[in-house]
């Protein structure tokens, strides 16, 4: 049985999550996955840092309620967050990085990805700024090191549209592809549609931990954007760096504007897509539209999101599901873990033959 040690870089929502799920899943992980998670340490700019070679307890991280700089207290603990020490030197095999993303540059996340990759360490992020940001220079880095760098979560959640798409969908040449991609958003549209206003509709989300750290990402599309960055270069082989996709998000929209919608039989929706032109190039775009009940995007309610992949062979493939929450996040973690244990026995089959 494989075991795997883990350093957590963020301790919020989705790596809190994350410490949650191993706490109660590793047997069954053990049995049907054949490997469990060690976390051997974890950084947190709030909370601080902390070493433990051996492992620390999963379930005292999720439950003890650390103060600021708490991480202090525990042995081999420091109240400052001291993100490249851990990342560099901890017994860790694979970094999960969950800090927040960064749309402008990706920073601190990109050095964060880096230095693992660096040092020979698999990193699985749910974070989008490295990849819409620096996805080629991070990919190039794992393939030299000869470790992964994988993102599942970075679109849809535990969704996994990246891998099913690029995998499952091998040689059915997507061409383009719209979607609804930001859960906060669509979840806010669905509450102003019940009657909330847009502020208690933005808190709802925060509190049930979709939003970013700064909401503003979710609700004006610079969130959408990195996504449709993400898949535009992953899908159909551009790249695209964000600030080329135009974008407006549903900040504009006032109660009458989704009134008026309901009165045509339509809804808002934030819509993010990309198409191939003619000539090969790749055109984004993030903004809100008003979208006719019997459009198929129509009906997606709440944080669920969906995407059309627009195929050669298939024609349009339409895939639907979570794209925020914290445990459903968290399992988008696990299954990049899974991808990499999948590869490395491929590898060592291959090797033994
Ligand atoms: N929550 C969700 O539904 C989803 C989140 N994501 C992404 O996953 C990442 C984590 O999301 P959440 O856990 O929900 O966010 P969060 O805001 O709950 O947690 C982020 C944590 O990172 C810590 N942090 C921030 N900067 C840091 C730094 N420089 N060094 C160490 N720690 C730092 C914060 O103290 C916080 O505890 C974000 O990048 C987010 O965009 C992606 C898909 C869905
Ligand atoms: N804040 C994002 C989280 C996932 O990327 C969203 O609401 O979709």
């Amino acid at each position: 049985m494989t075991i795997y040690n883990i350093a957590l870089i963020g301790f919020g929502g989705v790596n809190r999550a994350l410490a949650e799920l191993i706490a109660t899943k590793n047997p069954l992980w053990e049995r049907d996955l054949g490997f469990r998670l060690n976390i051997v340490a974890v950084s947190d700019l709030h909370l601080g840092s902390v070493i433990s070679p051996n492992g620390l307890d999963a379930r005292t991280l999720v439950e003890a309620n650390f103060a600021k700089g708490g991480f202090g207290q525990l042995s081999g603990g420091s109240a400052e967050a001291d993100n490249e020490t851990i990342i560099k030197t901890a017994p860790a095999d694979i970094i999960v990085e969950a800090t927040f993303t960064n749309p402008k540059d990706g920073e601190p996340a990109v050095s964060h990805c880096r230095w693992a990759l660096q040092a020979g360490k698999h990193v699985v992020t749910t974070n989008k700024g490295p990849v819409a940001i620096a996805a080629a220079e991070l990919k190039a880095l794992a393939r030299a090191n000869g470790v992964h760098f994988e993102y599942e979560g970075s679109v849809m959640s535990g969704t996994p549209v990246i891998r099913m798409a690029e995998k499952t969908l091998a040689g059915a040449e997507v061409k383009g592809f719209e979607g609804i991609l930001n859960g906060t958003s669509n979840f806010v549209l669905g509450r102003m549609e019940a009657g909330l206003d847009f502020a208690t509709a933005v808190r709802e989300a925060q509190a049930l931990g979709y939003a970013e750290a700064d909401p503003t990402a979710d609700v004006e599309g610079f969130d959408v954007r990195l996504k449709v960055v993400i898949l535009a270069n992953e899908l159909l082989g551009a790249s695209l760096r964000p600030e080329e996709v135009a974008c407006t998000g549903i900040s504009g929209l006032s109660p009458s504007d989704i009134e008026t919608a309901a009165t045509a039989n339509s809804r808002w929706k934030l819509i993010g897509s990309a198409v191939r032109n003619a000539d090969g190039t790749v055109t984004g775009s993030v903004s809100s539209k008003q979208l006719p009940l019997e459009h198929p995007l129509a009906s997606v309610n709440g944080a669920t999101n969906a995407i059309s992949l627009n195929t050669e062979l298939l024609g349009s493939v339409t895939i639907t599901g979570p794209g925020a929450g914290r445990i459903e996040t968290a399992y988008a973690l696990l299954s990049d873990i899974v991808a990499i244990h999948n590869a490395r026995a491929a590898t060592a089959t291959k090797e033994a033959a």
